[in-house]
């Protein structure tokens, strides 16, 4: 049971490494039981890696304790069981299911949160019949929110969600994000900075697969212009600005 304060994911020297290659290495940084946490750093500095690592997608060697409890010795399927609610950066929808069926696959508990999903995701109501497939960008990350929202999780794991998408599509899922947040804390990698300023509290920065910084005040990092353009290759004042431009330049089904 998490007690006050107590952070719901502690992460400690967590390594891993992909086709031998190492590409996280002894990461720690912690996870606040409430509110939104940015996982920041440049392209291919880890982001991702270091997600997989903590449920288990990718070999790892280091220290996960959820809510108090070490699952860094578990199968993924188990963390997932055990409440770590995943948001891959691709969405993984299925596409030649309907959005009501996506939405029931999904579910796990005993009282799936239907209702929750209803209201944050009215759209998907509507389109309940129409395939995942046939869905824009912005509308298959609605789905692959809801999915992890029908559960109760301990924490999700959020990964660029509104990479790709429009902006009017990126405010909508911010949005989504923001009202998810009052239910569940979320670990959020994330590109865009609007959308960190936006939601984050805190942040922990990746470089070259390490921890560069952890546990700062998000708009106090954004605010600081040497470490954004150090750490993130961005020059801020101009905090909207985004450290992957095609992560905005081009819009893909939204
Ligand atoms: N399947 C893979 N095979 C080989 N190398 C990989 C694979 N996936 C990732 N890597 C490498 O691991 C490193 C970390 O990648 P990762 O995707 O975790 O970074 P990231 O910070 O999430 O990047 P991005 O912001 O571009 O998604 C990179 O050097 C990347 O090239």
């Amino acid at each position: 049971m998490n007690t006050e304060n107590a952070p719901i994911l502690r992460v400690q020297n967590l390594s891993a490494s992909i086709g031998g290659q190492q590409v996280v290495e002894d990461v720690s940084f912690e996870v606040p039981a409430f509110g939104v946490t940015g996982l920041l750093g440049r392209n291919g500095v880890g982001k991702t890696s270091t997600i997989k690592a903590v449920i288990g997608l990718i070999p790892r060697s280091g220290q996960v304790e959820l809510d108090g409890e070490r699952i860094d010795g578990a199968e993924t399927h188990r963390i997932i069981a055990r409440g770590v609610g995943y948001v891959p950066e691709d969405r993984e929808v299925f596409s030649r299911l309907t959005v009501a069926e996506n939405l029931r696959l999904a579910e796990r508990d005993e009282h799936p949160r239907r209702q929750l999903v209803e209201d944050l995701f009215p759209d998907l109501v509507k389109r309940s019949a129409q395939m995942a497939g046939t869905l824009s960008g912005g509308q298959q990350q609605m789905v692959s929110l809801a999915r992890a929202l029908l559960n109760t999780n301990k924490v999700l794991l959020v990964d660029e969600p509104t990479k790709g998408l429009a902006p009017k599509i990126v405010q909508e899922v911010a949005e989504a994000l923001a009202e998810a947040a009052r239910t569940v804390p979320i670990l959020l990698v994330e590109q865009n900075l609007t959308v960190v300023r936006q939601l984050a509290a805190t942040v922990t920065v990746l470089s070259g697969g390490k921890v560069a910084l952890t546990g700062m005040n998000a708009g106090e990092f954004l605010d600081d212009t040497d470490l954004n353009h150090r750490l993130l290759g961005v020059h801020t004042g101009t905090a909207a600005a985004n450290p992957n431009p095609a992560a905005t330049a081009a819009p893909k089904g939204a």
